[in-house]
């Protein structure tokens, strides 16, 4: 069994378990009265405008821990950091939600929120059923990952329908050529995650080699095992309009600094 197996086993788990907490229905009826009061449109606006507009295209990426690394940052607060994150110039955020493997929380993105972040945010979670929809939608989310590899055709097709219902865009996740069918459900945004999740191996070639796979006019983001400006700016003229870093910045101290370094590379 793989990582991401391993995460979907347990995620079904997790989903009853919430489900018995906080029945569908109920949740469902929160978000609809949250869509009455605050609009159809999820809170952030659109990443992929945000991205096309960005002349960084950086994702900056809340995680505290990974399976690959174990804790990177387990101090860091989402009160502060992914406010520091946008005032430090990234087009868009990810915050990890997931709490067994990545230490994360839905209450983080509320955090973000609160403490004045009004840029698009991806919930980063291994979603699987309608269900994380609507707590990605309660939480202050602007966009959900679908992974290719962690559910069939039809449930992603269906997800995706049911996330821009709830006014999210979908980040549709990709690894390599067998999962190139899915993109014809025309997503907001195609990723191309670079990290092999067999062997946790990065190899920035897998979003080379995948660009020109990709649906020419889709907005493209890679994925995972970015550290290097010259390498963003290559993948910038490959046709790449959005970069998701986390581990870069989050094992700093400050990691809104060094998002910041990095942009002033970018531009070098
Ligand atoms: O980060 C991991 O170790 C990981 C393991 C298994 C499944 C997913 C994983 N990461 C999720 C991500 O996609 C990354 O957090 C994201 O792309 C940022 O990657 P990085 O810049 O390498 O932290």
């Amino acid at each position: 069994m793989d990582i991401l197996e391993e995460i979907i086993a347990h995620k079904r788990i997790e989903n009853e378990r919430n489900r018995q907490i906080m029945p569908l229905r109920k949740l469902a009826t929160e978000v609809d009265r949250l869509m009455e009061s605050k609009g159809q449109q999820a809170e952030g606006g659109s990443m992929r405008k945000a991205l096309i507009d960005s002349t960084s295209g950086i994702i900056a990426e809340f995680k505290r821990r990974s399976p690959s690394k174990g804790w990177i940052h387990q101090s860091a607060l989402a009160t502060e950091v992914p406010l520091s994150y946008q005032q430090h110039g990234a087009a868009a955020l990810s915050i990890l939600t997931d709490e067994t493997y990545f230490g994360g929380n839905d209450s983080f993105i509320v955090d973000a929120r609160q403490s004045g972040v009004t840029i698009p945010v991806l919930y980063k979670n291994f979603v699987i059923d309608e269900y994380q929809l609507l707590q990605a939608r309660r939480c202050g989310a602007s966009a959900v990952l679908l992974i290719a590899a962690a559910i069939d055709y039809d449930t992603c097709s269906q997800l995706c329908r049911e996330a821009h219902n709830l006014g999210m865009e979908v980040l549709l996740e990709m690894h390599g050529e067998r999962d190139l069918d899915y993109a014809d459900l025309a997503p907001d945004l195609y990723g191309i995650n670079n990290r092999n999740l067999g062997s946790f191996v990065t190899d920035v070639e897998n979003s080379f080699h995948m660009a020109s796979r990709l649906p020419k006019e889709g907005c493209k983001v890679s994925e995972s095992g970015l550290s290097n400006p010259e390498t963003v700016n290559s993948l910038r003229l490959a046709g790449y309009r959005g970069f998701l870093m986390g581990e870069q910045f989050m094992k700093q101290e400050h990691p809104g600094l060094a998002l910041d370094a990095f942009i002033k590379d970018l531009a070098r």
